[in-house]
């Protein structure tokens, strides 16, 4: 799915990153259009001899590193040294992730690694985090879910699939609230909020997970250590 700045500018950052993988390391593989652009680049590194192996986390994620040659393996068997991944929107180094639904995997996968790496466009950046918030919910928790998050002040909307009739199924088999908080004042004591809800698989706010945010523009990429 396409979502945000230009391609260009998501292929800046997805490359200064995926330049940033060494030799030997394992690498959690984001989700989107911005993550798959550090896969493309990490599969011509894997054709010209860097030994590296990924984690996934998505179907989406999945394919096209076999397509382009990256060997897998799983949190089972390793812990990523590094995590590349897109955001749908950056504050404060702060995120809110699951434009694609694939949040719960990534927040898995981008959590255990030893450096978690962000990459988005300039159109990602704001001041405070304001972007609805996905939160993963089981099928029959949806009622619940969606009453206990309007006692905390959202509002949520079921997300519903596009060339499909109904609600978005994600990877995990479970359907998608997107809830609308408007400016997220306490992005910590919601995404504690969010997680506490019976019926919630993950939420799609990544407070304090990131360790870099690569910013691409037209121009170039740069590099915020947070
Ligand atoms: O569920 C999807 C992910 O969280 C993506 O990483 C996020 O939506 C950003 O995607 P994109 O790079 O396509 O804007």
């Amino acid at each position: 799915m396409k979502r945000g700045g230009s391609d260009e500018a998501k292929r800046r950052a997805g490359e200064a990153a995926a330049d940033a993988v060494d030799d030997g390391q394992v690498v959690g593989l984001g989700t989107g259009s911005t993550a798959a652009h550090a896969i493309r680049a990490l599969g011509r590194t894997v054709d010209s001899g860097l030994d590296v192996e990924g984690i996934a986390t998505s179907y989406q994620s999945r394919e096209l590193a076999r397509e382009v040659g990256i060997p897998l393996t799983t949190l089972d068997d390793a812990t990523p040294d590094v995590a590349i991944d897109g955001a749908d929107q950056v504050a404060d180094g702060d995120l809110i992730k699951g434009g694609g639904a694939a949040h719960a995997r990534e927040k898995l996968v981008d959590a255990a690694a030893d450096r978690f790496l962000v990459v988005a466009d300039e159109s990602k950046l704001a001041d405070r985090l304001s972007a609805p918030v996905p939160v993963e919910v089981l099928p029959d928790a949806r009622e619940p879910v969606a009453a206990s998050i309007r006692d905390l002040g959202g509002d949520p909307e079921l997300r519903a699939a596009e060339r499909k009739d109904g609600p978005v199924v994600t990877d995990n088999g479970n359907l998608v609230l997107d809830c609308d908080f408007e400016a997220i004042d306490d992005p910590a004591g919601l995404a504690t909020d969010l997680s506490a809800l019976p019926g919630v698989l993950e939420h799609g706010l990544f407070v304090g997970l990131a360790d870099a945010i690569y910013v691409g523009s037209d121009e170039d990429a740069t590099v915020r250590e947070q």
